[in-house]
């Protein structure tokens, strides 16, 4: 692919590795920095063996943010909460295809809640699973890592996975966009973005640093188009 072609990806790093102490202040400086959305993950311990935090909490994010939230829901029966993450400031709402029983349902309520629609795949489901809800899809978050917690290993099937979605969404008209979520660094993100990506999630790769602001102008530089190399 001719790498002018190519346009940068949308970054949203994870507040799930930011300091749960300090919040506000964690929101704050993320408001004058390279990220286009702040990535928000809600785990409930029964579809993910972990916990995380939930509406109140986005509430308080939302306060300080000033970048869209995108809220990746790793829960059961999201379809009961998706009001409430809405009301306290959820502009894109993800759910699991493998907690949906009734997923076309639940991602017309997600639009009719004026929120973007989003489905995540585990990393054991095919992008076939997409193919008759895709044109009604903003956003299919690939997960590529197993849900539940940050600071995993990138599974690298995930770079095939990403190139049959692109196929999948292109041949269904669908123009969704393609997020990567987990252990995502500047060293997988050229290949993800050759691939077919559009947008980044990065937890421990943005936070644990200490400098969360330099690590996204540093990737925003780096993949930049004119950047990338054209066999990246
Ligand atoms: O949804 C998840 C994990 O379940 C992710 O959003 C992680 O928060 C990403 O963190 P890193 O893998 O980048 O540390
Ligand atoms: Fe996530």
């Amino acid at each position: 692919m001719n790498p002018t072609h190519r346009k940068a990806p949308l970054l949203a790093p994870s507040l799930l590795a930011a300091d749960f102490g300090n919040l506000q202040a964690e929101t704050e400086r993320l408001a004058s920095s390279a990220a286009d959305w702040l990535h928000f993950d809600v785990m409930d311990g029964r579809f993910v063996p972990n916990i995380s935090f939930g509406i109140p909490v986005l509430e308080a994010v939302h306060r300080y943010a000033k970048q869209p939230i995108d809220v990746h829901l790793m829960i059961a029966e999201p379809q009961h909460y998706l009001s409430a993450f809405r009301d306290a400031g959820a502009s894109i709402l993800t759910v699991h295809y493998e907690a949906c029983t009734h997923l076309h349902r639940v991602i017309q309520q997600i639009k009719q809640l004026g929120c973007r629609a989003g489905v995540a795949l585990n990393p054991h489901t095919p992008v076939s699973m997409l193919e008759d809800v895709a044109a009604d899809l903003d956003v299919v978050l690939v997960m590529s890592v197993n849900p539940g917690f940050g600071g995993q290993s990138f599974i690298p099937n995930t770079l095939r996975k990403v190139a049959q979605l692109k196929e999948l969404l292109v041949d269904s008209g669908s123009q969704a966009l393609i997020e990567v979520d987990g252990g995502v660094t500047l060293d997988n993100a050229p290949a993800l973005v050759a691939a077919g990506a559009d947008v980044l999630v990065a937890g421990s790769f943005v936070f644990k640093n200490g400098d969360p602001v330099g690590t996204l102008a540093r990737m925003r530089a780096e993949l930049a188009p004119e950047a990338l190399e054209p066999n990246n």
